[in-house]
């Protein structure tokens, strides 16, 4: 049995977490964490979830005692807190808060080096998927087609453009042999689209779960590759998948594609 601590259970997705790891026979939630001033503090983690009673209350204080693996879907300073923790206390940990700057990239790779760290801006099967299908796409339409990347996500998020969204820049550029910050347009923009730039478009609104669209727009010809997510059970699943897996690997930075066999 792998126990599980969840980083920001009152969340949306820590909530969608605590929901299918109760619905996995080998998995079990021992801690659920929040910060100080959250009114979700005392109250028990499964009925926050909406999932059957656990027996766990929410807290403020991270035991290394009561956990294997860390799952954080919180902010990315907090979850460098977290990690600090973890690495500290030989714990393994699954990222997938998204906006980090260098440094804390850096921090996380860092980390890698003495604990196991999952650390992914998106846990669905579909968007991994989508990743090698966009690296391909990427290779065969070749440096000519303008690549615009399309992203709408809900009204609360806070990080833009996406963490998705930058790994699919990402792999657009490495497929080009090329960097994303050599390649990327800012969002907002005006005069004529330069050869080769990779841009990004976002949407904020209402409920929008996940949405991504990779545009490669050629010469009479134009790709789309689009995933859409319909429910965050998609990445609470995919970060389930991670902390199993991670579970009994040696200390390293791995991501979904590692996760997924897909590498
Ligand atoms: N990798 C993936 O597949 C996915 C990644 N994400 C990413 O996950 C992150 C969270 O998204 P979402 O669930 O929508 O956001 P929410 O704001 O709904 O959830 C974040 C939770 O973390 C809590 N929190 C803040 N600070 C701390 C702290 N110090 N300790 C513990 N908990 C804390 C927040 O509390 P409070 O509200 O009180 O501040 C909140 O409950 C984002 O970065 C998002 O981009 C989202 C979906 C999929
Ligand atoms: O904040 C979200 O909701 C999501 N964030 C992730 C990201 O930034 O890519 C993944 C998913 O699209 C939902």
């Amino acid at each position: 049995m792998v126990r599980l601590a969840i980083a920001g259970a009152a969340g949306r997705m820590g909530r969608a977490l605590v929901e299918a790891a109760t619905r996995a026979d080998d998995m079990s939630v021992t801690a659920a964490l929040e910060r100080s001033e959250s009114p979700a503090l005392g109250r028990d983690a499964g009925e926050l979830a909406g999932a059957v009673r656990l027996g766990v209350l929410v807290s403020d204080r991270l035991d290394p005692a009561a956990f294997d693996v860390l799952i954080d879907f919180t902010r990315p300073e907090p979850t460098l807190g977290h990690l600090d923790v973890c690495v500290r206390h030989a714990r393994r940990i699954v990222i997938g808060t998204t906006g980090f700057d260098e440094a804390g990239r850096a921090r996380i790779a860092e980390a890698g080096r003495t604990i196991p760290v999952v650390f992914a801006p998106n846990m669905s099967v579909g968007v991994n998927l989508c990743f090698k299908l966009l690296e391909i796409a990427a290779r065969t339409l070749g440096e000519g087609t303008d690549v615009e990347i399309v992203e709408a996500h809900h009204r609360h998020k806070v990080d833009a453009p996406s963490g998705t969204a930058l790994r699919m820049g990402e792999v657009i550029a490495q497929a080009r042999g090329r960097s994303l910050q050599e390649l990327m347009l800012p969002p907002a923009r005006a005069g004529a689209r330069p050869d080769g730039a990779i841009g990004f478009a976002v949407v904020r609104a209402g409920e929008i779960v996940g949405e991504h669209t990779a545009l490669f727009v050629g010469r009479g010809e134009r790709v789309e590759i689009t995933h859409r997510a319909e429910s965050r059970a998609t990445f609470a699943e995919g970060a389930v998948r991670a902390a199993r897996w991670i579970a009994t690997r040696d200390p390293g930075l791995y991501d979904m594609q590692d996760v997924l066999g897909l590498r």
